[in-house]
């Protein structure tokens, strides 16, 4: 049965919720007793909460009916309906309601349990802001992320943001709110359905207070698609798989697939676990790179078939993600993963630990168990996982019930860079010389060049040379001799791997009789591979740069000397500083296996 509520929603007597349990906005109500006779009472938006002489209320008086009033919180207009079920009168400030009457109560007015009795207050609560600061999130702001100039609040007090807590301490607490908070709605929540219905409170887990996804329906989001199955269900509890080597495997036996329907269920265990999972309450989820999709390689309506057809045999209601492309979607970054949470999960709170995600590319190295002899392609699985603090596991261990596997991390740790280590050594130089200089710039190219001296010396008004916007180093030569014949100082931001590169500019300087410093930037090759990736994924304008230009970088790299000419060399660190803290975690998140 349905009936309009006074405020607008549309309610089902019984258990259909039209609006998620946590709005976007993720808040919390309770009723709050002003006498505090009881603990808050939680009222999730949109359904309806019957109140009255009980235990909850610790109301033993007998003039309050036990159904006396239903509450109807509607987090929206941050207002909850109050109508009166029992025969004596509920109040909300001076206005008696009467039976089957109704009332707005918000914040800041009393209810008036029965017969003036009983004050109760009305409590909205932001639950801190959302679970996790997403790439959602961040591209949704349209920010053009610039370090140099941006000014942030925290900007001003770079010491402060350097000691605030790192986002993934963080996101721990607001996890832990979150899921705490969620908890406490879903039990109340439960209960009431329970007390409508008559019907045993769900646990926690289910999805049962939203809809089933009525069709098979597939959507595109910029280099994502999404299949969702007839059937689906929103859940806290998150089963995700890889598909290539998780759930399928080829028929051919090659690694690649010779067709588009060369391919089977991996293990006879797959359907049967699958199932399981199902009726433990969580949703089932594959997460597959296609990055051939984007490349040319695989027609996307060949790929869509293929998904259909895989969840089509395992006969269950299971949303297939799709990375079509490079950047945030692709595993390991999050994208896919944040794109499930804030979008496609029926508004529902994803709970981290409730969760599992299980992948073949871990990281094993060769021979990790007997017969299996080749290492893993890749870590990206177990990256992916890794990222999202999700508990993981092999298709062997989840399946086979196989003993851990020995893995390898990648050899550069975004996660684990100090923001509080020294900018450069030796640490008694000066960063800005007192008279004019030129500066020679050598590092891989993504190192941290440009950040670093348009951070520094550019505002202490040393002239900028920059190859890709200057077009050629004759033409940077020409800058820093210009800049130095004007008194100015000069650095030039090239990668100047060999002393050919570097000789111009050494010379440059002894023609201008001043000294010329060497500004060595240590990023490594897997450190520079990752700036370029995160590079890509949060600047325009920049040209990505292939591994072939890194690698070209490390086979002509001669270290700098002082024999060269140079007055000094100091040696630049990696000093992680960013403009927000969506970046930050970008930054942090593995991004290639
Ligand atoms: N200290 C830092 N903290 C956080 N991010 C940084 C820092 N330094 C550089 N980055 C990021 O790393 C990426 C590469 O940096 P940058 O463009 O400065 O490198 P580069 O060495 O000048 O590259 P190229 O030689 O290709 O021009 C950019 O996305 C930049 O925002």
């Amino acid at each position: 049965m349905e009936r309009q509520g006074e405020m607008g929603l549309e309610v089902l007597s019984l258990t259909y919720c039209p609006v998620p349990l946590l709005s976007p906005a993720a808040m919390a109500c309770h009723l709050v007793s002003q006498d505090g006779k009881h603990d808050p009472v939680p009222l999730p938006n949109g359904i309806a909460v019957v109140l009255g002489r009980g235990p909850e209320t610790r109301v033993a008086d007998k003039k309050c009916s036990r159904k006396q009033v239903e509450l109807l919180a509607d987090y929206k207009q941050q207002a909850v309906r109050v109508t009166q079920l029992g025969v004596n009168p509920t109040s909300v400030d001076n206005q008696e309601l009467g039976q089957g009457k109704s009332a707005t109560l918000r914040e800041g007015q009393t209810l008036w349990l029965v017969n003036r009795s009983y004050p109760h207050g009305l409590r909205f609560l932001a639950l801190a802001h959302s679970p996790r600061k997403t790439l959602l999130d961040f591209f949704s702001s349209k920010r053009q992320p610039q370090l140099e100039g941006d000014k942030d609040e925290d900007e001003e007090h770079p010491h402060k943001r350097l000691k605030a807590p790192s986002p993934s301490e963080e996101d721990e607490e607001e996890d832990d709110i979150v899921a705490t908070k969620l908890r406490q709605l879903q039990d109340t929540a439960a209960q009431a359905q329970g007390a409508k219905s008559g019907a045993a409170p769900q646990p926690l887990g289910g999805s049962w207070s939203l809809p089933p996804h009525p069709q098979d329906s597939w959507e595109q989001h910029s280099k994502l698609l999404v299949f969702t199955k007839e059937g689906v269900m929103p859940s806290t509890k998150v089963a995700g798989f890889d598909l290539d080597g998780t759930i399928i495997t080829t028929q051919s036996g090659k690694v690649f697939p010779t067709s588009p329907d060369d391919w089977r269920i991996l293990y006879p265990e797959v359907p049967q676990k699958l199932k399981q999972l199902q009726r433990e309450g969580y949703k089932i989820i594959i997460f597959t790179n296609q990055l051939g999709i984007s490349r040319g390689r695989l027609r996307p309506e060949v790929f869509k078939a293929k998904a259909e057809a895989v969840v089509g045999q395992l006969g269950l209601p299971i949303q297939v993600l799709v990375a079509t492309g490079t950047g945030i979607y692709r595993k390991p970054v999050l994208g896919m993963w944040d794109h499930l949470c804030q979008k496609a999960n029926g508004g529902l709170s994803v709970s981290i630990q409730h969760s599992l995600y299980v992948g073949d590319a871990a990281g094993r190295p060769p021979n990790w168990a007997p017969g299996h002899k080749k290492k893993d392609f890749s870590c990206s699985d177990r990256l992916f996982a890794l990222n999202a603090a999700l508990p993981f596991h092999t298709p062997e261990e989840f399946f086979l019930g196989w003993a851990p596997a020995p893995f390898q991390l990648p050899a550069f740790d975004p996660r684990h860079l100090d923001p509080d280590g020294p900018l450069y050594d030796p640490p008694n130089a000066l960063l800005v010389w007192p008279t004019p200089e030129l500066v020679v710039a050598v590092g891989f190219p993504a190192a941290g060049k440009s950040t670093f001296l348009k951070r520094h010396l550019v505002p202490a008004g040393y002239a900028y040379a920059n190859r890709d916007t200057l077009g050629s180093w004759q033409k940077c030569l020409a800058a820093c001799t210009a800049a130095l014949r004007q008194g100015k100082s000069a650095a030039v931001d090239n990668t100047n791997p060999d002393l050919e590169s570097r000789r111009r500019y050494i010379e440059c300087a002894q023609d201008a009789g001043v000294p010329c410093r060497c500004f060595l930037f240590m990023a490594t090759l897997e450190q520079a591979k990752h700036n370029n990736r995160f590079r890509d994924m949060t600047e325009t304008g920049h040209v990505s740069v292939t591994d072939v230009v890194l690698n070209t970088y490390k086979s002509k790299f001669v270290a700098p000397a002082l024999s060269e000419g140079f007055s000094q060399i100091l040696q630049v660190h990696f000093v992680p500083r960013f403009p927000d803290a969506r970046l930050a975690a970008l930054y942090r998140q593995f991004s290639d296996g």
